[in-house]
């Protein structure tokens, strides 16, 4: 029997078009060619950048400028839409210092948001967490359109993406979607990395966010022009961080801890972390395209993963936890993960 081969170290995020993938018209060949590159790269780092993914340059300015005019405002106005106010929904404002990475507090505010569900929906009205509808702010005007119109175009690029990854595992290309992600769980987030010192009186570095993977499948990220995002490689005992700069008209992706556990460590949920060094604000729109919060994850049969076993790698991961002994829902996976980082609306979302 194979065994994952241990983690090579990568020194570049690679940039991939993946116009064939989002291009009714494409051949067969052309989708798996640019499959074959993203499965490299989940191999590789976990992390590749996209181009070609057709998002509309004006609505991704539009939603930039309004998410720039929103942080501008005074806290108490921010405020106005805190996250206590959303319940187990989850939705709403945190201000700096308001969430945590292991243990520590985060130099970022931000804004979370999901589908938007109301309440006859059957999830939200069985009170389940992380459903709900969304808060949004009274000003600035058009913030709310712009929001609903992102999280709809890069749920369309979600599912695209998602057929990449399924035949670059030689899996039929709607593998994930009859599966898993046919009705994502999609959160998406808008963040603002405040400039400031980059160490603690504790002389501790003070991180945008710290050290951490991400949960579910598949993260496609929108960074501005400020930088500051670094990604985990390891070779052999050696860790070193690699920066993913700002590539303009990109987005940044990378695979979640389901993904991981799915192809038994092959396609790596990588280590990332942001530290702002710009001396200016820096602006950030994870959007998280997950599975459906009760669909059970195993690891896949695929032709490509046999003969894999499962590497056991708790020691090296931040949270010091193994995805590979996780067994239930996506929703259990990850109401472990929320109550640690807003500790104090645990109660709110688990009671
Ligand atoms: O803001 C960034 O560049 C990364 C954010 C991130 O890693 C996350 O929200 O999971
Ligand atoms: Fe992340």
């Amino acid at each position: 029997m194979n065994t994952v081969p241990a983690a090579g170290g990568f020194d570049h995020v690679p940039v991939i078009d993946v116009r064939a993938l989002v291009t009714p018209s494409s051949s067969a060949a052309e989708r798996r060619a640019v499959a074959a590159r993203i499965g490299a790269a989940c191999r590789e780092s976990g992390f590749f950048y996209v181009v070609g993914h057709g998002v509309d340059a004006g609505l991704q300015a539009r939603l930039e400028e309004l998410s720039r005019r929103f942080f501008a405002l005074p806290l108490d106005d921010k405020m106005a839409i805190r996250m206590a106010l959303g319940g187990p929904a989850w939705r709403g404002f945190f201000p700096v210092g308001g969430e945590l990475t292991s243990g520590r507090p985060d130099r970022k505010e931000g804004l979370y948001f999901g589908t938007e569900l109301g309440p006859e929906h059957p999830l939200v009205r069985a009170g389940t967490p992380l459903h709900g509808p969304n808060l949004f702010p009274q000003e600035p005007r058009g913030l709310r359109e712009a929001v609903l119109d992102y999280m709809a175009a890069l749920t369309r690029l979600g599912h695209a993406l998602m057929s990449g990854i399924a035949l670059s595992l030689e899996l039929e290309e709607d593998y994930f979607a009859a599966r898993y992600t046919g009705d994502p769980l999609v959160l998406f987030r808008i963040f603002n990395y405040p400039p400031g010192p980059s160490t603690a009186e504790d002389g501790q570095p003070v991180w945008g966010v710290g050290e951490h993977t991400d949960y579910g499948v598949l993260t496609i990220l929108k960074q501005d022009d400020a930088g500051g995002l670094q990604v985990k490689s390891r070779a052999g005992g050696e860790v070193r961080w690699v920066e993913a700069p700002p590539v303009p008209g990109s987005f940044v992706c990378n695979i979640g801890d389901m993904l991981d556990r799915m192809t038994r460590g092959v396609y790596r949920s990588t280590p990332h972390r942001v530290l702002n060094r710009s001396g200016r604000d820096r602006l950030s729109l994870p959007f998280f395209f997950d599975p459906g919060w009760t669909t059970e994850i195993h690891p896949i049969d695929a032709p490509a993963l046999h003969g894999v076993s499962t590497l056991d790698d708790r020691a090296e991961r931040w949270d010091g936890q193994s995805v590979h002994a996780f067994r239930g829902t996506y929703g259990d996976y990850l109401l472990g993960k929320v109550g640690k980082v807003f500790p104090d609306l645990r109660s709110k979302v688990l009671s």
